[in-house]
């Protein structure tokens, strides 16, 4: 069973995940993401899946044209745990 992230860790998103937001109406962070056209777009989403891959934690995600929106839970939790986090800063990194 996954953890639901504690309060010290929530407490911690502004900074550890400053460019994510919680989501509406349930216990999930996203953030959206802008590119010059859509190659550029599905370039990153292709690192992405890879990143998913690897951490074995997949996003709900969106794209249109150069835009991705992505959101982040962990289905195992009912919600936000420290998968959640990993993979966020793992994506961070990508677009740093
Ligand atoms: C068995 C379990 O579904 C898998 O280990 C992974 C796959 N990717 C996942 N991704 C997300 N977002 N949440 C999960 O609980 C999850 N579980």
């Amino acid at each position: 069973m996954v953890e639901k992230l504690d309060a010290a860790g929530r407490a911690k998103l502004p900074q550890d995940l400053p460019d994510w937001s919680p989501a509406e109406g349930r216990d999930a962070i996203t953030r959206g993401f802008r590119f010059a056209d859509f190659n550029q777009a599905w370039g990153f989403m292709s690192r992405v899946a890879l990143l998913a891959e690897k951490h074995d934690h997949h996003p709900e995600w969106s794209n249109v044209w150069n835009k991705v929106e992505i959101t982040l839970s962990t289905h195992d939790a009912g919600g936000l745990s420290a998968r959640d986090v990993a993979l966020a800063k793992a994506i961070d990194r990508l677009v740093a």
